[in-house]
């Protein structure tokens, strides 16, 4: 998160104090608004349309995820812990291999249980955070047409600006309980998605360096930290499984990621008490684990498998929100979590207030390979105790989209 001494400066300096012709304008915005979950972070070429066009305003492009549930549960235990856990067993050079063991059962028996950590000591420097955050704020102030000139265009791809109002993340199939459901119960955010640099055919869609200088340098470098951190909690997770430590080494290593920027607009506090509103709706991540940097503001709520109901996961100083995804829990055969999640306002905030403050996070989506073939481990039982069928990643995410559009 955003360091407590710098994010009032931050927020202060670059989110806008609503008045009531913003006001407005964020409901109007609001009715177009749409949004949500991990989108994977390449594909098959499709055979049906990109887009439901019928279903918005021309040259706009929506998407409208239908997600199957996440990791269900079958046992009944009643906590439901998101656990902060001291990572720096797999930052420091000197920590002992029993030092990194008990953090991975540690994490392991987290991500057992809930599906969701944080960290803390992760090894990513704080000012390295909030400068990716600034920068983040910054792009976000950017006029609309600026922005739009980034418009994410392929699922292929899925790099690039995601306005209110293109995405919705729901079960629904048919376009008139879409159409229904965007307009009582939008989700409330903008993103940009940004893939790997080095992708031979997608490219990323930078805004350029005048309009925020140093924009694309940050990011990448906020990549590459983002990705080592990721390798080493999958080096934890495969010790905590009883693998050898270098087990998803080579299966995770082609920076297959996703980092998406989100930025969550003030918005009226009694829109988010809309049944089923949110500022991101319920949905699980696709992927392998995700990396969640969050500002102060909170919001971010884990649901309980077991009894269905939601807990905050406020932001903690210093730390990343690690959860599980799909692709991991496939992996695992469902012993590993992966957990329901949404962003709705924050429990602490004013029961009074107008409105919901503006927030802003960091995702970074994380992958298998692209050709990995994702079957449950002979760890977690025999073939015929398997859940799943083997899938490979692309494929896997290719199924997710087109589910999507179908
Ligand atoms: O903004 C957040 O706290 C969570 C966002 C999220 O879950 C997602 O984009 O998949
Ligand atoms: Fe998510």
């Amino acid at each position: 998160m955003i360091s407590r001494s710098i994010a009032p400066l931050v927020r202060s300096a670059l989110s806008i104090r609503p008045t009531p012709a913003m006001a407005a304008s964020t409901s109007t915005s609001a009715l177009r608004s749409l949004s949500g979950a991990s989108r994977p972070t390449n594909f098959t070429p499709r055979r049906r349309p990109l887009c439901d066009r019928t279903l918005l305003q021309p040259n706009a492009c929506t998407f409208v995820h239908r997600r199957a549930l996440a990791t269900h549960s079958t046992s009944t235990p009643p906590s439901f812990v998101i656990p902060v856990i001291d990572f720096s067993a797999f930052v420091r050079a000197d920590a002992t291999p029993a030092e990194r063991e008990r953090t991975s059962h540690e994490l392991t028996h987290a991500f057992k249980s809930s599906g969701f950590a944080y960290l803390r000591n992760h090894g990513i420097a704080r000012d390295q955070i909030d400068a990716t955050f600034a920068m983040s704020a910054r792009f976000f102030e950017l006029p609309i047409d600026k922005k739009d000139a980034l418009a994410w265009k392929d699922p292929r791809s899925n790099r690039g600006y995601v306005a209110e109002g293109r995405e919705r993340v729901t079960q629904a199939t048919s376009a008139e309980e879409i159409a229904a459901l965007r307009q009582q119960a939008p989700d409330y955010k903008e993103s940009l998605e940004i893939g790997n640099d080095h992708d031979a055919v997608w490219k990323n869609e930078w805004p350029t360096e005048s309009d925020v200088p140093r924009f694309k340098d940050t990011m990448l470098a906020f990549q590459t930290a983002a990705h080592e951190l990721h390798l080493k909690v999958m080096q934890s997770i495969a010790i905590g499984l009883g693998l050898a430590p270098g087990f998803f080494e080579d299966k995770c290593n082609e920076e297959w990621h996703t980092l998406r920027l989100l930025h969550y607009p003030s918005v009226r506090a009694d829109k988010l008490k809309v049944d089923g509103s949110a500022r991101a709706g319920e949905h699980s991540d696709y992927g392998s684990i995700t990396l969640l940097f969050q500002d102060g503001v909170g919001g971010l709520e884990a649901k309980n498998p077991h009894t269905g109901v939601y807990h905050a996961a406020d932001p903690i100083e210093d730390t990343v929100v690690v959860n599980v995804g799909d692709l991991l829990a496939r992996w695992s055969n469902d012993q590993l979590r992966s957990t329901l999640h949404r962003v709705k306002a924050p429990q602490a905030a004013d029961p009074n207030a107008e409105f919901t403050p503006t927030r802003y996070s960091i995702a970074f989506f994380c992958n298998p390979n692209e050709n990995q073939l994702i079957e449950s481990l002979p760890v977690f039982g025999s073939d015929s105790q398997r859940k799943y069928e083997p899938i490979m990643t692309k494929d896997y995410l290719a199924k997710r989209l087109s589910e999507t559009y179908a």
